[in-house]
């Protein structure tokens, strides 16, 4: 029997006290993972007490660490109504003294190349020898494991979660607790709750930036994690498209509500240069993102040209800020803006 499936008969031997059934059929137990002798699983404390959902925790932490091989096993709690024992009150920013900026990586409709983004702006972050996480909160389409080239799992040490060490910076993503092939489908509170936890319980060390690469949209889930995670700013991706913008306006919108400062906006997929005859088109309009952040009287801080060494760099894992060519620059002036951005930010706020 495999490793996880050992786990799983273990838990089938809990029993759940809201249905009476064991607590795998009651469907309390998601991303069951072994790895490097550690467990690691989700568990939905829904419709249990405080004192419960910890008694819960604890048979199951038995339940794992009863299983021959497993020496460590790490409990990802979460709850439809938000009633998690862990994490923090939920309108409080979790304290995260170790960290300096977090930088959320934000658009108003998926697809415009908010991961690519984020994933290329940290490595360009890195690249200018700044301490750099990445952290993938797109829970419903997790790609920085496929953009950074690691597709590996969770893995602990006492109890909390290892960053991948990847192109010189620390990356976790949800979508190293799923299967790839499996879209995670859960609710607006039970996201924030796990994703709250992977960003308080990851073993990140100093960092001077976290760019966190959120789910695209403007919906509940978006606005409490925007609440909930002490960000020092946020950048929103657009096309140049009227459709794209419309959205991005919302987002804009959305972080403006619950105070966080819009560092600025990216346009991305703009000028397409035919790397045969050298033409240059617009396929998605061009200057949309500017004219847009001007109109809102927000810092622009780049253009990002459609290419395909881009979307194939993307695909293989090794992101084009790593390279010394014009879409690798362009993502550097990026990220230079970005840090100036912050740096006038924190000045006006006297940080946050
Ligand atoms: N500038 C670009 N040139 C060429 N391809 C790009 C560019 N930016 C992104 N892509 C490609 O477009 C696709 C979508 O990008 P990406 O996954 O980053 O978008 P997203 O906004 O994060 O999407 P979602 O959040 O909906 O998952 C990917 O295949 C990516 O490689």
């Amino acid at each position: 029997m495999a490793g996880e499936d050992l786990l799983r008969t273990a838990l089938e031997r809990l029993a759940d006290p809201v249905s009476g059934k064991d607590i795998v059929s009651a469907g309390r137990v998601s991303g069951i993972v072994l790895r490097s002798a550690q467990a690691g699983l989700v568990l939905a404390v829904d419709g249990l007490s405080p004192h419960d959902a910890k008694t819960m925790e604890a048979r199951v932490d038995a339940a794992l660490r009863s299983v021959p091989g497993v020496e460590g096993a790490r409990i990802i709690t979460t709850a439809e109504r938000g009633d998690a024992p862990q994490g923090p009150h939920p309108t409080a920013p979790a304290p995260l003294p170790e960290i300096r900026h977090i930088v959320a990586v934000g658009s108003g409709k998926g697809g415009v190349g908010k991961s690519t983004v984020a994933a290329n702006l940290a490595v360009s972050l890195a690249s200018q020898g700044l301490k750099v996480g990445l952290l993938d909160a797109d829970i419903y389409g997790p790609s920085v494991p496929m953009l950074m080239g690691r597709q590996e799992r969770l893995t602990l040490r006492e109890k909390l979660i290892q960053p991948a060490e990847v192109h010189g910076l620390k990356a976790v993503s949800m979508g190293a607790m799923t299967d790839p092939d499996r879209a995670v489908v859960w609710r607006g509170p039970m996201a924030s709750s796990a994703l709250m936890q992977m960003l308080t319980q990851t073993q990140w060390g100093p960092l001077d930036v976290l760019v966190v690469d959120l789910p695209p949209g403007t919906g509940d889930i978006q606005l409490t994690m925007a609440q909930k995670v002490p960000l020092a700013g946020a950048v929103i991706v657009s096309t140049p498209q009227d459709l794209a913008l419309i959205d991005a306006k919302k987002a804009v919108a959305m972080f403006g509500k619950v105070g966080v400062p819009v560092l600025g906006m990216i346009e991305n997929m703009s000028t397409f240069h035919c790397p045969n005859c050298g033409h240059e088109s617009h396929i998605f309009g061009h200057g949309g993102a500017e004219q847009a952040a001007k109109a809102m009287g927000l810092p622009f801080l780049g253009v990002i040209p459609l290419e395909m060494a881009i979307r194939e760099a993307s695909d293989a894992g090794t992101p084009v800020a790593l390279r010394d060519d014009p879409a690798g620059n362009a993502f550097r002036r990026i990220a230079v803006q970005v840090m100036a951005a912050l740096k006038e930010t924190r000045h006006a706020t006297d940080v946050r």
